[in-house]
């Protein structure tokens, strides 16, 4: 059997504050921290060892990360950083407060933009400071992969290209791996791992800091799944 660890970054300062997120490099709130060291020290006493690292290129899932291993003395390891495992880009709500939104548009509104599926958020213009296209770390994405916004769907897209070609190579390879990242890019990786229809995935809620574990028959078919909580 193999297992997978996905794990959301610890709590980040704009979870704490209630903005919308995305692709905005936000660091980890105190309590994040905390909650990071609390899933490594888990790990560790439950006895997992990884060999191979994944995460997005944003700060609040890189730190959970190292914390992680760093509880666990496994700094080392191979840590491969891509865009593909970034939070689901929240197009022109990045950085608004969810609830004054909410007021302002209305609550169904903000749960469609928030848990559907297939309805994107208000997009982002090109000349937008928040522009990803302005950001060094893409450089080498092309205009199609370059965001204005994302919907879930998109974000299985991108996301799925890099388990497909890194990820399954490597967990095939017996590799024991964690990968750190988002609410919703591991919304979308579960989506995919448990075939969840799209009409369903609005209820699946992922905790900050809380490592879940995957247990996969060979062919990464999942026999089970569990948080590692206290
Ligand atoms: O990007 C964000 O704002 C959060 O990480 C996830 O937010 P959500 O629960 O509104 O999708």
């Amino acid at each position: 059997m193999i297992r997978l660890v996905l794990i959301r970054h610890g709590e980040s300062t704009w979870n704490k504050e209630n903005r919308f997120t995305g692709w905005t490099d936000v660091d980890l709130s105190e309590k994040g921290v905390a909650e990071a060291r609390a899933a490594g020290r888990r790990l560790r006493e439950a006895g997992f060892v990884f060999d191979q690292a994944y995460t997005s290129l944003l700060k609040r899932a890189i730190k959970t990360l190292d914390l992680v291993l760093d509880e666990m003395d496994q700094l080392w390891i191979p840590v491969d950083k891509s865009w593909r495992l970034n939070e689901r880009h929240y197009g022109a709500l990045q950085g608004l407060n969810k609830a004054d939104t909410a007021a302002r548009y209305g609550e169904e509104q903000v749960h469609i933009w928030r848990r559907s599926y297939d309805v994107p958020p208000p997009p982002l213009l090109r000349d937008d400071p928040r522009y990803p296209g302005r950001d060094p770390r893409y450089a080498g994405l092309t205009e199609a992969e370059l965001p204005l916004a994302e919907t879930l769907k998109d974000t299985v897209a991108r996301f799925t290209v890099f388990w497909d070609r890194i990820i399954v190579p490597s967990l095939k390879e017996g590799r024991k791996v964690i990968i750190s990242a988002h609410g919703n890019s591991l919304r979308a990786l579960v989506k995919y791992l448990d075939h969840i229809p799209d009409d369903k995935i609005a209820d699946l809620e992922i905790p900050t800091g809380v490592p879940l574990v995957y247990e996969l028959d060979p062919s990464l078919v999942p026999l089970g799944k569990y948080y590692l909580e206290d």
